[in-house]
């Protein structure tokens, strides 16, 4: 029997548990360049750990996923966080789940609005990067370095992710 979890909009708030969205949005904005700019400040924390970690910025070129989407594995980089930026403004899926002594607990979907993106903590379990409906590029800041920076976990059944009822 498929297992089916229906993704939810994301928000800052009901993101708290598993990690930050980075938006034009939260309160600690201010202005910058004399006015003629709205920064809105530290919306993650970037984490590069381990043997010559550090911090990378890269773009990808996503192609969409089928929906409804099928699961079948998480990863989760024990040595650093990791960002997706959007570059335009579309909607795409995040999956996450909190860590069960070292697996991966029954995921959490998330639908990401336009301009809205996300940053997983190191460590944190995540589906892999998910454009729906058409290709979509994306700022990744994440780690580089030394040593085995992913860690994957294949489910023994596939879940089945939808969207929410529009
Ligand atoms: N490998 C990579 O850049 N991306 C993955 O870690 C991912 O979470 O999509
Ligand atoms: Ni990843």
């Amino acid at each position: 029997m498929t297992r089916v979890i229906i993704a939810r909009p994301l928000s800052r708030e009901a993101f708290v548990p598993f990690g930050q969205v980075i938006e034009i949005g939260g309160d600690n904005h201010y202005p910058i360049n004399g006015g003629k700019a709205e920064r809105y400040h530290a919306q993650a924390k970037a984490e590069a750990a381990g043997p010559e970690g550090h911090v990378l910025i890269s773009t990808v070129r996503g192609t969409p996923y089928e929906l409804p989407l099928k699961l079948t594995m998480v990863e989760r980089h024990p040595f650093g966080s990791q960002a997706f930026i959007p570059l335009q403004p579309r909607p795409f899926l995040v999956v996450v789940c909190h860590d069960e002594n070292g697996r991966p607990g029954e995921p959490h979907a998330f639908l990401a609005g336009p301009g809205q993106g996300v940053n997983y903590p190191i460590n944190t379990w995540h589906g892999v990067l998910t454009p729906i409906g058409e290709p979509q590029d994306f700022a990744i800041v994440d780690r580089g370095g030394q040593g085995t920076n992913l860690e994957e976990f294949f489910f023994e059944q596939p879940y089945e992710v939808r969207l929410p009822e529009s």
